[in-house]
């Protein structure tokens, strides 16, 4: 009873049905076997069937009540349908057929919608037979219902907004992480993408949009679709769990069950070209849940190891095994039909394909952050080393550098008395020279000559020599040392010590001490006492004498020979000198 006011109406409660399993009875044969009493209410009133061969044909008897709405919209909600005839017996006994589903062109339908419809005029007052011939490979389902076109236009509208929601998101989500992939090559992205593409193409192919949309004038393409959309995102699917959650390096089993899984939906997507529609869909649907609770296990395991990309990965899969429950309690009649229980693939899917990008984004910068901290320890150990080379590298410097300044000390030094070597005495008495010219200060040369030092040696042997040679260097340190004197070994046992800032009176009083102190005390050695005197000339260079290093030294030359002449052991100035 279409009444006044009513502007949709299910038919599944008012509808009887009859099978057909050879599919070839007719109309007229039907409409007589209805007449007899032999169509049966629907099995649990709901019109779904599963996998069945030949037809079901179902009949409602429709009265229009309504004065104003004689043109009705019957729509069959489920678009997977292969041929539906729909038979409207009139008053008159006039009958009228059309007929749509997926083995017609999509131009077929009356109006241009992804589930198939027809226009009905129920006249008003009038009771009108429908009868409707269902033949489907696919599942066997016939959910059908009334419009008027107002009520049509309303629902059709809300749904419309949904669906291009949903694809709206979906392909943000392609567009943007095949963008992330292009960028950063990450191998999680290109999956990720591809199972995207692959689940949106099953919805799109489910949905009925494919077949409006993408191939209208194939009816071939349109069966061949879903077996083949099928298996493309089963495989994506499977693949994107491998790469993501790491399955070859972290659970090298749970891997090759996924590759078996992977082999599975790939073989049957290629079956789907030579394999009857059912054959090739059915192994597949089944396989999907098993596939599922396979990659919720992994996944949980994953958890369990302590990788923490895994959460956002579990929580997204939850998200779509939530939504498709929420679907099918409302198929089995737990939950009452709303937008989110309708719409609970749709929305636990869109859930599910944002948290995933989510997941990738974390599982990215985690492997970001992981490479930085290589990195960083990397260079940590390599400053760490480098520096530990730079110290070992100063410190040899440091040792060479002071073997540098021993080396270049004791190339200045006589190696026995320890007081400057000649050489280097010339080049200090040179400076000294100089310095005194420039500041107009005098200096005193003494040249100094152990007396009869042959004897010593021959004596007590040149060890004892050795030690008096020693013992004249300690001498000359003491006494001169505290003037600022510079003192040298000049030769064998000759000496030489220039005194600054000293002439006259003082330099030889200083020279006398310096002579009394070599002789005060005879040189200890080996028990044996050596007694031992030397002669000094003395030579005072004066400012403006000009005077260079051979000539003063040549002046205290004569002077110590001259003391020689005079018997050793005294002091003797330089005939030249001027004191
Ligand atoms: N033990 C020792 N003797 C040395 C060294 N250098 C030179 N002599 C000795 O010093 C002696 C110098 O002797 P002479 O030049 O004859 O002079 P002298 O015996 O000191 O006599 P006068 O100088 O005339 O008083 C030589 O016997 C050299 O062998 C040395 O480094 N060690």
């Amino acid at each position: 009873m279409l009444d006044p006011g009513r502007e949709q109406l299910d038919l599944a409660p008012h509808l009887t049905h009859a099978a057909d399993p050879d599919g070839d009875a007719d109309a007229a044969a039907m409409f007589a076997r209805q007449a007899r009493g032999l169509f049966a209410p629907l099995p649990g009133g709901r019109p779904t069937f599963g996998f069945r061969d030949g037809a079901i044909w179902f009949h409602a008897e429709l009265f229009n009540h309504d004065r104003r709405e004689e043109r009705w919209l019957l729509v069959l909600d489920y678009p997977l349908v292969d041929q539906v005839d729909v038979y409207l017996r009139y008053p008159d006994g006039r009958i009228e057929h059309m007929a749509s589903g997926d083995t017609l062109p999509f131009s077929a339908r009356s109006i241009r919608y992804r589930h198939p419809n027809f226009w009905i005029a129920l006249p008003q007052r009038s009771e009108v037979d429908l009868l409707v011939r269902v033949a489907s490979r696919s599942s066997l389902q016939a959910p059908m219902t009334l419009y008027t076109p107002k009520a049509f236009a309303e629902m059709e509208r809300d749904m419309q907004l949904g669906i291009g929601l949903f694809y709206g998101i979906l392909l943000a989500l392609l567009a943007y992480n095949l963008v992330l992939w292009l960028t950063l090559r990450d191998p999680g992205y290109l999956w990720y993408t591809l199972h995207v593409s692959g689940f949106g193409l099953v919805m799109f192919c489910l949905n009925g949009l494919a077949f409006e949309y993408l191939w209208p004038d194939s009816p071939r393409l349109a069966n061949l679709a879903i077996p083949l959309s099928m298996a493309l995102s089963q495989v994506v699917m499977h693949q994107f769990c491998r790469a993501f959650l790491e399955l070859r390096e972290r659970q090298p089993l749970a891997d090759r069950i996924s590759l078996g899984f992977i082999a599975f939906f790939a073989l049957m997507g290629l079956a789907a070209f030579v394999l009857e529609y059912r054959m090739a869909v059915l192994p597949m649907t089944l396989a999907v849940f098993p596939g599922v609770l396979f990659i919720l296990t992994v996944a949980v395991n994953a958890i369990r190891h302590g990788y923490a990309p895994a959460k956002i990965f579990l929580t997204a899969w939850a998200f779509l095994l939530l939504g498709t429950a929420f679907y099918a309690s409302v198929s089995f009649g737990v939950l009452p039909k709303t937008f989110i229980t309708e719409y609970g693939i749709q929305l636990g899917s869109a859930l599910e394909m944002i948290l995933l990008s989510f997941a990738l984004a974390f599982r990215y910068a985690r492997l970001r952050f992981e490479n930085e901290r290589l990195v960083r320890e990397h260079n940590e150990q390599l400053e760490r080393h480098v520096a530990r080379r730079t110290s070992e590298l100063s410190t040899a410097l440091e040792q060479l550098a002071e073997a540098n300044q021993r080396l270049r000390e004791s190339s200045r030094r006589d190696a026995l008395t320890g007081l400057f070597n000649r050489r280097h005495f010339r080049e200090m008495f040179e400076h000294q020279l100089h310095d005194a010219a420039e500041t107009r200060r005098p200096l005193t040369v003494m040249l100094l000559d152990l007396d009869h030092f042959k004897d010593v040696n021959d004596t007590w042997g040149h060890l004892a020599g050795d030690e008096c040679l020693r013992w004249m260097g300690r001498c000359l340190e003491e006494t001169l040392g505290p003037h600022g004197g510079l003192l040298a070994r000049f030769g064998g046992e000759e000496f030489v010590a220039v005194v600054p800032d000293v002439d006259g009176e003082a330099a030889i009083q200083l020279a006398e001490r310096l002579r009394l102190r070599v002789c005060a005390d005879p040189v200890r050695y080996a028990g044996s006492q050596i007694p031992l005197s030397t002669s000094i000339g003395i030579h005072v260079v004066r400012a403006g004498d000009g005077a260079r290093v051979d000539d003063a030294l040549h002046r205290a030359d004569d002077a110590l020979y001259a003391a020689k002449n005079r018997g050793r052991n005294c002091v003797q100035v330089a005939f030249e000198t001027s004191l």
